[in-house]
């Protein structure tokens, strides 16, 4: 398996990735990450993507905002309104793209939801809603931690394209140290939580919902592709 960097090795997200592992590796390896690494994901492709991702990231600051609210400690609910305001700055890189293609911001929230989106983002804040803070956490982990291992594949691959890659800058947010330190703390933040909120106890759920949860991200990408074909 792809070594990860996040996490401690005995500790709950290490744990929950590795009984995920296939469905990890469909998602984190997926072929429109391989397409934004050698720059050959056809352009229509990353548009729907990214424009489903702007209404994908509405509902996760609201999932977010659900996890202030379930925040275990004061600590915890400055963490959450420091990853709504990172979430918010993701927002905004996007509709720079959108603007190149022409599209505004009520352009963008005009336009209908996929059923992809719909499934990964209603489904997150349902295990939240539902469950406690760490059913919460562990079913946005996919997400954040995830995009940071994307971009460390993307940076490792052998025909990997800088020169002329349409896709180098939404590679390089996700590249950024300032990311993959947010990518880290949120598996550190797993581990910490699986302690102290019975992970152990409760792994066979916890794995069944990171599981769940990197199957909507491979499906969230295909949604894309599929827009190509
Ligand atoms: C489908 C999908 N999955 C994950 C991300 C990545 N992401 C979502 S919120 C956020 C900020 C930190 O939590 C990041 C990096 C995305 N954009 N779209």
């Amino acid at each position: 398996m792809f070594p990860t960097p996040y996490g401690s090795p005995d500790g709950l997200f290490h744990r929950l990735r590795h009984a995920a592992e296939e469905r990890w590796d469909a998602y984190c390896w997926h072929p429109f990450v391989q397409g934004l690494a050698d720059g050959t994901l056809p352009l229509a492709a990353f548009r729907r993507y990214l424009v489903q991702d702007w209404l994908f990231l509405i509902h996760f600051a609201r999932a977010k905002a659900l996890a202030a609210f379930k925040a275990e400690s004061l600590d915890a609910l400055r963490g959450k309104a420091n990853a709504l305001n990172a979430l918010l700055a993701e927002m905004n890189m996007h509709l720079a793209y959108c603007a190149e293609w022409g599209m505004s911001e009520a352009d963008v929230l005009a336009t209908t939801e996929a059923p992809e989106t719909v499934a990964y983002t209603r489904w997150v804040l349902d295990r939240g809603m539902a469950g406690d803070i760490l059913d919460l956490e562990v079913a946005l982990a996919p997400c954040t931690v995830g995009y940071g291992e994307v971009a460390r594949r993307i940076a490792e691959h052998p025909r990997r394209r800088r020169e002329g890659n349409p896709y180098e800058s939404w590679i390089a947010a996700y590249s950024s140290p300032e990311y993959q330190a947010l990518a880290r703390g949120a598996a550190e933040r797993l581990d910490a939580l699986g302690v102290s909120h019975g992970g152990e106890a409760r792994f066979r759920t916890l794995a069944a919902t990171f599981a769940e949860a990197a199957r909507l991200e491979a499906a969230f990408w295909q949604m894309g592709l599929d827009a190509a074909r």
